[in-house]
C-alpha cells in the first residue's frame, strides 16, 4: 500500500516549468529517495506535498485519500534551509516547535527528554542555538522534525553539514523509524546514502520523473554484465569470445579478475567456463552504483533532448 502518492503534479513559476506531470508512489513503511540534479524540481515537489505552495494541477493522496489539512500534523519536515531561532534556547525551541505541531506541553517534555538522551545532548537544553555548530543545530532540527511522532517524515538533504559519525547516527535513526512503520521521503545528492537507506527512488530530471522504482531493480536494469572473480592463481590468461577481461589484480596467492560478458549468457554458464580452468574462490556480479545510475540516466536524457 502507498502512504503517499503524487499524481500528475504541474507547477509553473513565472518563466519556468518546475514540475511537468510528476507522479510518484511511496510505499508505507519504506524509505523513498527523491533524486535529481540541481534545479530538477525536488524541493518544489516537497513544498507542494507539505502544502507550503500549491500545484497548478495534480493531486496528492495520503493513504489513498486526497490530502486534507489535518494530514499536515502527520508530517515531519526537515527543510533544506535550516530555520531555528538563533537567540532562543535549544530546549525552549524544541518545546515550542513540538507544541506548534499539536503536542501537549507534558507530552512534548517527555518526548524531548527521550530524544535528547538518545542523541546524548541533554546538556544542550539551556544553550542558545547560536552557540551551537552547524551540525549540532542540525541534530536539534532533526529532533524537532520527528518529536511529534509523524507518520511521514520528509528530509531535504538531511546529511549536509554532518561529519561521518553524526551522519551515521541520523542514518540509523531513519532506519529505526522505518522499522517502526514510518514512511520516509528523503531528498539527497548523497548517492551512497541512497544505497544504504532507500527501498525505492524517483529520479527527477528537467521537471519530469525519468526513473521510478525499487533501488535493487533499477541497479539491476543498468547493469553492465560485469562479474568479479577471485581465483587461486598467479595469473588469468583465458581468452574467449564470450567475454572481455576488464582488469586483473594480483593479491598474494590469489588474483581478482573483472570480466564483462560480450554475449547473452547465464552467469552460471560463465562460472562453469572459468571453473574448467581455474579454481574459483568467489564471484559476484558488479551492479552499478546509484551514482553511476544517476549519471547515466541524466546524461542519456540530456542527449535525447538535444
Ligand atoms: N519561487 C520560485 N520562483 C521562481 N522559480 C523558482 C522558485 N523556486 C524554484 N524555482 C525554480 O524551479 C526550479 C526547480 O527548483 P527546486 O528548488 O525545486 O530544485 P531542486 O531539485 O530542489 O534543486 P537543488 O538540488 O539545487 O536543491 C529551478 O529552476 C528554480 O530556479
Amino acid at each position: 500500500m502507498y502512504y503517499l502518492e503524487t499524481k500528475d503534479i504541474v507547477k509553473q513559476y513565472a518563466e519556468h516549468l518546475a514540475l511537468n506531470g510528476v507522479s510518484i508512489a511511496v510505499p508505507q513503511g519504506s524509505v523513498f529517495g527523491l533524486l535529481g540534479p540541481n534545479g530538477a524540481g525536488k524541493t518544489t515537489l516537497i513544498r507542494i506535498i507539505t502544502r507550503i505552495i500549491a500545484p497548478d494541477s495534480g493531486v496528492i493522496l495520503v493513504n489513498g485519500r486526497p490530502f486534507s489539512g489535518q494530514d499536515v500534523y502527520r508530517i515531519g519536515y526537515l527543510p533544506e534551509e535550516r530555520g531555528l531561532y538563533k537567540k532562543m534556547k535549544v530546549g525552549d525551541q524544541v518545546m515550542y516547535l513540538a507544541q506548534l505541531r499539536g503536542m501537549s506541553r507534558k507530552n512534548a517534555q517527555t518526548e524531548l527528554t527521550k530524544w535528547f538522551r538518545q542523541f546524548n545532548i541533554t546538556n544542550w537544553y539551556n544553550r542558545k542555538v547560536e552557540e551551537l555548530s552547524k551540525g549540532m543545530q542540525q541534530k536539534v532540527q532533526f529532533i524537532a522534525t520527528v518529536i511529534h511522532n509523524p507518520e511521514l517524515i520528509i528530509l531535504d538533504e538531511p546529511f549536509s553539514g554532518f561529519d561521518p559519525l553524526n551522519a551515521d547516527i541520523i542514518k540509523n535513526e531513519i532506519l529505526r523509524l522505518k522499522n517502526e512503520g514510518k514512511t520516509v521521503l528523503l531528498s539527497t545528492h548523497d548517492m551512497e546514502s541512497v544505497e544504504e537507506l532507500c527501498d525505492n527512488i524517483a529520479l527527477i530530471n528537467q521537471s519530469k520523473v525519468v526513473l521510478h522504482g525499487n533501488v535493487f531493480e533499477i541497479r539491476n536494469a543498468y547493469r553492465q554484465h560485469v562479474l568479479r572473480f577471485r581465483l587461486f592463481s598467479d595469473d588469468f590468461e583465458m581468452e574467449n569470445e564470450s567475454f572481455t577481461v576488464l582488469s586483473k589484480e594480483k593479491k598474494h596467492e590469489y588474483i581478482d579478475v573483472r570480466i564483462q560478458k560480450k554475449v547473452e549468457m547465464e552467469n552460471t554458464e560463465l562460472i562453469k567456463l572459468i571453473l574448467n580452468t581455474y579454481p574459483v574462490i568467489s564471484f559476484e556480479e558488479e551492479l552499478p552504483t546509484m551514482r553511476e545510475v544517476f549519471v547515466s540516466a541524466v546524461t542519456s536524457q540530456s542527449i535525447k533532448d538535444n
